[in-house]
């Protein structure tokens, strides 16, 4: 997005939307999550962001507070299960959960040889058993207002890429466990969605080092572009909206035609 306010770019879904309305957003303090919690705010909707850094997440406070919803947020590592229930249960009972938003993740880019059993744990733990501990224990919630979730995947991810043996894994457990869910929960009214953004640039891939990384995954882009996090926040509230009804299941990806293309690779073949 180069021209005028990228939010203002890519909106399409109209004001007061999610009046009444209440969500949870994990790793909502920077990059992608803020994006969206911008948005949801911006459309009427109460928010909870969960991270495990408080001043990130005072800092998405800090730029939502004049919008028309509210966020309240907790420091909480997805990663401990407790507290990851309790924050969930909270956040539930304080504003009901219309929209679930598993966004928190991350992992190292390493060639599979050098993954070890411990970082293979870690990066699974992370990105796929957290978000099954958050779906689950936001059903009673979800269930009572026919809500939905997203699941923040990768752009790719059916095709593998190399470098991200462990995500790539992950991520393909999150799409089978979402179509799952979406099977179980259907009658409940509850739909499950991944978006899989392709090249966003946050804070995770934005430095000096990433630069040349960054080229690659552009010219592997067939639209030659990067994803904006407003982008990923706007069709996240679209799946959230009455027009989403009918989607659930699925893969969505948001990136120029990337999974189409040569391959968004974080390491070179062997
Ligand atoms: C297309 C776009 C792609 C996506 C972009 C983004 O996602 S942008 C967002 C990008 N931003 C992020 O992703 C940031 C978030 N990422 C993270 O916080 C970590 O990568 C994490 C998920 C592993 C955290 O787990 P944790 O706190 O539990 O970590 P820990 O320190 O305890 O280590 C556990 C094990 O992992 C091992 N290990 C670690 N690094 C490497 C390496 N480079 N090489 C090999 N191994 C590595 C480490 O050695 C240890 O194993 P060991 O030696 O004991 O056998
Ligand atoms: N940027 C990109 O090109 C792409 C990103 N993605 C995915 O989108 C999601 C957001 O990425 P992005 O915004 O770019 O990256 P960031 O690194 O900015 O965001 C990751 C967020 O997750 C939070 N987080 C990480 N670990 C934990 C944890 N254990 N408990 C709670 N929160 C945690 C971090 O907060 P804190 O450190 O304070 O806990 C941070 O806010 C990730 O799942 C990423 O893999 C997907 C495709 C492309």
């Amino acid at each position: 997005m180069k021209d005028g306010d990228p939010q203002e770019t890519v909106s399409v879904l109209k004001d007061g939307l999610f009046k009444g309305k209440g969500a949870v957003v994990s790793g909502a303090g920077t990059g992608i999550g803020r994006g969206i919690v911008t948005r949801l705010v911006g459309l009427g909707m109460d928010v909870t962001g969960l991270g495990r850094r408080e001043e990130p997440l005072a800092e998405t406070a800090e730029a939502v507070k004049e919008m028309p919803g509210s966020f309240r947020y907790q420091s909480c590592n997805v990663r401990d299960i407790e507290a990851l229930e309790a924050a969930i249960e909270e956040a539930g009972e304080t504003h009901g959960i219309d929209l679930l938003v598993n966004n928190a993740g991350g992992q190292f880019f390493a060639p599979a040889t050098e993954i070890s059993r411990r970082g293979w744990d870690a990066v699974i733990d992370l990105n796929l058993s957290a978000i099954f501990t958050a779906t689950k224990a936001a059903y009673p919630y979800l269930k009572s207002r026919r809500g939905a979730v997203v699941n923040m995947s990768l752009s790719g991810v059916e095709r593998g890429s190399m470098g991200l043996a462990h995500s790539i894994a992950a991520r393909s457990g999150v799409l089978g466990m979402t179509r799952s869910l979406a099977l179980e929960w259907a009658g409940d009214g509850i739909r499950l969605n991944c978006l899989g953004p392709g090249t966003v640039v946050t804070s995770g891939l934005s430095d000096e080092a990433a630069r040349a990384l960054l080229d690659g995954l552009l010219a592997a882009t067939p639209m030659h572009c990067e994803t904006s996090v407003e982008e990923v926040a706007e069709l996240t509230a679209f799946l959230a909206s009455p027009a989403g009804r009918l989607m659930t299941g699925q893969l969505i990806q948001i990136d120029g035609g990337a999974h189409i293309g040569a391959g968004l690779h974080m390491i070179g073949a062997a």
